[in-house]
C-alpha cells in the first residue's frame, strides 16, 4: 500500500516523460532506454500500483537533431543538450504544476538539467536526490571528456554558464549546494572533489554505504536536505550507481556499486518519506551488453520506478 503523498493530491498520478536522448555522451544506444522500459510493461507495472498513467508517447527529439552544434570549448553537442533539456524541462514542469509525479526515463544524465529545473520552477523548495557512481558536477573547466552527462549538476548550481544555456537561471541558481545529496559516488574527478569541498556539497560515497550500511546513510542523506520531511524530493537515479553485476548495461559502468537491494531500497525510503514528487531513471543502454544482461538491466530499471513509487516487499 502506498504511503500518502505530502505534495500531491490523494488521486495518484504518473506522468511518464520518455527521452530517447544520447546526445550528452558519446555511446549509441543510450536513446532506445526508454522505449525498451516501455516495451517491458513499466507502464502497466505503475498502474499496478494504483496510480493513473499518462504516457503521450516517447519526445520527438529530431527538429532539434539536424542542428548545427560544433563543439564549445571541449563541450559536445551543446546547443542539441540544452535545446532538449529545456524542452524536458517545460514537459516536467508542466506535469509537476497538474499534480503528477513525472517520471522521466532516459537517456543520458544530462537530462536531469531539464528534469530538475521543471521540479524546481513548480517546487521552489524541492530538493534532490542523486544516485550515481558519478557526481556529473564537472565544469566547463574541469570536464577532461567534454561529454555533458558529467555535467548537469554544475549547470543547475550555476557553476557552468554559457549564453546557449541562459534559460536555466544562474544568478541566482535555481538549484544551491545545500539542496542536494549524493548517494553511491566512487568514480568522482579530482576537479568534481574540489569542488565538492569548495561548496560544502554533501555525498554519501560507496565508503560510507561500507561503514555505515544503506538504512543510515538515507536517514543521513535526508538529515542534510531535508530533516523534517517536509520538503519535496526528486529522486535522480543514474542506474550506473549499481553495481556492474546488476546493471550491467550501461555506458560508464563502476565496480564496486550498489547492490540490487541497496538500490532499491534507497527508492523505498524516499518513498516512505512521502515527499518524492519527481523521479529520473537515466542511463539504461540497451545495447552494451548480451541480451539477458540487458534485459536485466531494463528489469531493475523498471523494479527501481516500482519502489520508489511504493511497491513493498510485504
Ligand atoms: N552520467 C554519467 N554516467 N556520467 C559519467 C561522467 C564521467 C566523467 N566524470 C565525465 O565527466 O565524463
Ligand atoms: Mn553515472
Ligand atoms: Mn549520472
Amino acid at each position: 500500500m502506498a504511503a500518502n503523498n505530502k505534495f500531491l493530491p490523494e488521486k495518484k498520478s504518473v506522468a511518464i516523460v520518455g527521452c530517447p536522448f544520447s546526445g550528452g555522451q558519446p555511446k549509441a544506444g543510450v536513446d532506445q532506454g526508454p522505449i525498451h522500459l516501455v516495451q517491458a510493461g513499466l507502464i502497466d507495472q505503475i498502474e499496478g500500483l494504483g496510480y493513473e498513467v499518462t504516457f503521450d508517447g516517447h519526445h520527438q527529439f529530431e527538429d532539434v537533431s539536424a542542428l548545427a552544434d560544433p563543439p564549445i570549448g571541449i563541450l559536445k553537442n551543446p546547443r542539441l543538450v540544452s535545446k532538449v533539456s529545456k524542452a524536458v524541462s517545460e514537459v516536467v514542469k508542466q506535469h509537476a504544476s497538474n499534480g503528477k509525479i513525472p517520471v522521466t526515463i532516459g537517456g543520458d544524465h544530462s537530462l536531469a538539467m531539464g528534469t530538475i529545473s521543471g521540479t524546481l520552477s513548480q517546487y521552489p523548495e524541492a530538493v534532490v536526490v542523486w544516485i550515481d557512481a558519478h557526481a556529473d558536477l564537472n565544469t566547463i573547466e574541469t570536464t577532461t571528456t567534454g561529454n555533458i552527462h558529467g555535467m548537469p549538476v554544475a549547470f543547475l548550481l550555476g557553476l557552468s554558464t554559457l549564453p546557449e544555456y541562459s534559460w536555466l537561471p544562474s544568478s541566482p541558481p535555481l538549484l544551491t549546494p545545500s539542496k542536494i545529496v549524493y548517494i553511491g559516488l566512487r568514480d568522482v574527478d579530482a576537479g568534481e572533489k574540489a569542488l565538492l569541498r569548495e561548496h560544502g556539497i554533501r555525498a554519501f560515497s560507496m565508503h560510507e554505504v561500507d561503514r555505515y550500511g544503506i538504512g543510515k546513510v538515507v536517514d543521513m542523506a535526508l538529515d542534510t536536505v531535508n530533516p523534517a520531511r517536509d520538503k519535496p524530493v526528486h529522486l535522480s537515479f543514474d542506474v550506473d550507481a549499481l553495481d556492474p553485476s546488476v546493471a550491467p548495461s550501461t555506458g560508464t559502468p563502476v565496480r564496486g556499486g550498489l547492490t540490487f537491494r541497496e538500490g532499491h531500497y534507497i527508492c523505498e525510503a524516499i518513498h516512505e518519506t512521502g515527499c518524492l514528487v519527481a523521479l529520473d531513471i537515466m542511463e539504461v543502454n540497451p545495447s552494451l551488453a548480451d541480451a539477458a544482461s540487458v534485459a536485466q538491466t531494463v528489469a531493475v530499471g523498471c523494479s527501481l520506478v516500482r519502489s520508489a513509487l511504493g511497491e513493498t516487499l510485504l
